[in-house]
């Protein structure tokens, strides 16, 4: 579906930021590795989760979600897949799925991988890492066609280092090592808002984990887990989205619920762009009329710059939302994303806008911004909140421009049209 945008209208009102994608689809895959109930509250209806969520029912799964309360309660013990699954009948388009891995082992020894669990168009989303994770705890891998792995004798503990900070990577670490035998250590951890959150929900089933945060963990294994509640943490892309969009707009927005404590580099990065973001107390606040105009180091004959890499770096998934801020901003930015190969595809998109950016390699671009902009229609790619950023531009440009195939951004964020909307935008899906 496409974006019908209205744009130049300021944005401005109180939001409440739905539930982070990336904490509850490793949560719920999570609670795959008991047979004991699981509730969660806050829980976002996100078409992810709607794909997670039908896998696991086909398969025996007892899961009530009432999508407006935002509550779920899981039941696996009636989970009964057939003797071995492959990766065509996970769900797909979605990295998650990966997440599914370690307690589909622990439960059927065997899965066969014909289809990889890519996500977003942001690079390549490579297997090799997982396979080295589940080969050093126990699994055997068979790297032909398709590749199977196996784990005849259950989980091991084992030490490993891995080659970089992988969300994911970590995230299946901590899965199969909370019930392996002995003791695991993993070195070169991510420590993502959402891989804490996974610890949390993981320590309250049960599991032994230390150096939560941190990038080495360390995991007792147990010999069960069992079952928990939790409350999904609010989503930090939201509610950056929000801020960035009173800014863009000229709006004043007052975002609920929106995690101080993680927002200090996130907070400099806004002022970079010109951009004060307030606290007070759980809210976040955004003036209205902000002085777009990027901030010079002290230091002359430098390029201001914003990079992202593995937290506690500024996050990757909100450069795209600081390259729509910088359009709008007077002066030039260096924006250096260390993570993916392909996270700037979409620029030739925002440059339909009049947005002078410059790729410099397939990591960095140099944003010249300011300059006059014009309403337009780009098609976006399929990454989430890079589609968001050529709406955010659309929205700040008076007259109407289309931002066509947005439907990625329902993978993470539930009524966003509707939020939209209660903020004083005009903008519908059609
Ligand atoms: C479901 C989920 O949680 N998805 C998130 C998760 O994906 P995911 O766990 O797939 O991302 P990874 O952390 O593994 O990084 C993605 C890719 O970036 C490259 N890489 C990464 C780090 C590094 O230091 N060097 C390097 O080369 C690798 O090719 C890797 O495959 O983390 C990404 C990075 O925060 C986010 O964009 C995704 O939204
Ligand atoms: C990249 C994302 O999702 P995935 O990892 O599923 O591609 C994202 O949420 O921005």
């Amino acid at each position: 579906m496409d974006l019908i945008v209205n744009g130049g209208k300021p944005l401005s009102g109180t939001i409440t930021p739905s539930g982070n994608k990336n904490s509850v689809l490793p949560i719920v895959c999570a609670s795959l590795l008991t047979d004991e109930p699981v509730r969660l509250d806050n829980v976002p209806a996100i078409t992810d989760l709607d794909k997670i969520v039908a896998f696991l029912t086909a398969q025996g799964s007892r899961i009530d979600w009432d999508k407006a309360a935002g509550t779920m309660r899981l039941d696996h013990s009636g989970f009964r897949p057939a003797a071995t699954v492959d990766g065509h009948e996970l769900p797909q388009d979605m990295r998650s799925t990966v997440l599914l891995y370690p307690a589909l082992l622990r439960r059927l020894k065997k899965i066969t991988l014909s289809a990889n669990a890519t996500g977003c168009s942001l690079g390549v989303r490579e297997i090799d890492p997982h396979l080295e994770i589940f080969a050093k705890l126990g699994a055997v891998i068979d790297a032909g066609e398709p590749l199977v792995i196996a784990l005849p004798a259950g989980f091991k503990g084992n030490r490993h280092w891995c080659d970089y900070m992988s969300v994911t990577v970590t995230e299946n670490f901590l899965m199969a090592a909370a019930l392996a035998d002995g003791e695991s250590t993993l070195i070169n951890a991510a420590s993502e808002p959402h891989v804490q959150d996974l610890c949390a929900f993981l320590s309250a089933m049960g599991a032994r984990i230390e150096g939560a945060g941190t990038s080495m963990l360390r995991v007792t294994g147990v010999p069960r887990l069992a079952g928990a509640a939790a409350t999904i943490q609010t989503d930090y892309h939201e509610i950056v989205t929000f801020l960035a969009l009173g800014a863009i707009t000229g709006g004043e927005v007052r975002v609920k619920k929106s995690l101080p404590r993680h927002f200090d580099l996130i907070t400099r990065a806004f002022r970079k762009l010109g951009v004060v973001i307030e606290h007070e107390g759980g809210d976040a606040l955004v003036r209205r009329n902000q002085s777009l105009v990027i901030e010079e180091p002290y230091t002359s004959n430098l390029l201001p710059k914003i990079e992202a890499a593995p937290w506690p770096y500024f996050s990757v998934d909100l450069l795209p939302l600081m390259i729509a801020l910088s359009t709008r901003a007077r002066g030039t930015i260096h924006f250096w994303n260390k993570v993916y190969e392909n996270g700037f595809s979409w620029m030739p998109e925002l440059a339909k806008f009049g947005a002078h950016v410059m790729v410099s390699d397939p990591h960095r671009i140099l944003v010249f911004g300011g300059k006059p902009l014009r309403p337009t229609v780009v098609d976006a790619p399929y990454v989430i909140r890079a589609t968001i950023a050529l709406y955010m531009v659309a929205a700040s440009i008076p007259g109407r421009s289309v931002v066509k195939n947005a439907d990625t951004i329902k993978r993470a964020h539930p009524r966003f049209v509707e939020n939209l909307q209660a903020l004083g935008a005009e903008v519908e899906w059609r």
